[in-house]
């Protein structure tokens, strides 16, 4: 495991409470990853070297200014996308060992995205919109149903599992978009920016119900812009130039790596 993974003033591997840190694979594990985009003149090296561990039970925030290489980073943890360079493994197996399919595959076991605009589909009620990823995967039609309705119950949606997405609010679509990104087995969640086009009460909101899932046993990688959201998070990453900088600009080092407790997102008077 990369020492930069590990709390400063924690004892135990990554993320893991005490009480969690003998059964505690890693879900996401980045190695000394490089992503190069382009070739030639235009080629940028979008990552460069990274190195990060997510395990259950951890919300990692993702943050940097534009063009630091976030959505890199996201795409790369949910398979959308192959390094250049060093090893992704994602619930336990190398990304890289794996052909287009293999990886649709381990995307779809292992990941779920949420988005800022939610990406819902307006013609299906919810239930019907977080079961449709499960029966893509060949769940029987029945199955699917039970899991969705069960993963509506715990974003605390399960009464309006039949309504459609335009008769929701921003939150309660927010809400079914994790949702959506919980269903059955899968427990490495990929949020970018996902309380973006909602109100600050609403994002709270949904913010609670992110750290509820990750607490009960997801990993969680979360890019923000908002500090607060931030503060959520056990502990903050920072990307520039596509290298992990401490909260000051410089390149991280193990003990530069911020806890939450530390983290800016304390100083903004977020609660949970
Ligand atoms: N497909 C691509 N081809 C060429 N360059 C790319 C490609 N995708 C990203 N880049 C470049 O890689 C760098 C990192 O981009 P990335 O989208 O990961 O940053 P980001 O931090 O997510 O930015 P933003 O906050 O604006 O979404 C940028 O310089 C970007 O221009």
């Amino acid at each position: 495991m990369s020492a930069l993974t590990t709390r400063p003033s924690s004892p135990v591997p990554s993320g893991a409470s005490p009480s969690r840190a003998d059964a505690a694979p890693v879900l996401l594990r980045l190695d000394r990853v490089t992503r190069v985009h382009g070739t030639g003149a235009g080629e940028v090296r979008a990552l460069d070297a990274i190195s990060l561990d997510v395990g259950p039970g951890e919300l990692v925030a993702v943050m940097g200014p534009s063009g630091s290489g976030k959505s890199t980073l996201l795409n790369l943890a949910g398979c959308l996308d192959t390094a250049t360079d060093g090893t992704v493994v994602v619930g336990g197996v190398d990304v890289a060992s794996l052909d287009a399919r293999g990886r649709a595959a381990l995307r779809r076991r292992h990941v779920g995205f949420v988005f800022q605009d939610f990406n819902l589909v307006p013609a299906l009620t919810a239930v019907e919109n977080v079961s449709l990823p499960r029966e893509l995967d060949g769940v029987p039609v029945r199955s699917a149903r039970a899991e969705a309705t069960a993963a509506l119950a715990a974003v605390g949606l399960d009464d309006l599992a039949d309504r459609f997405p335009d008769d929701m609010s921003g939150g309660q679509r927010q809400r079914v978009a994790i949702a959506r990104a919980i269903v059955g087995p899968r427990r490495l969640l990929l949020a970018d920016e996902p309380t973006g086009a909602l109100d600050s009460v609403t994002g709270e909101a949904v913010m609670r119900v992110l750290r509820e899932r990750v607490d009960a046993g997801a990993a969680g990688l979360l890019v923000t812009h908002d500090a607060r959201h931030a503060a959520w998070a056990d502990r903050t990453v920072f990307l520039k130039d596509g290298r992990l900088v401490d909260s000051t600009g410089r390149r991280a080092e193990p003990a530069d790596l911020l806890d939450r407790d530390s983290a800016s997102g304390d100083e903004s008077g977020a609660t949970r």
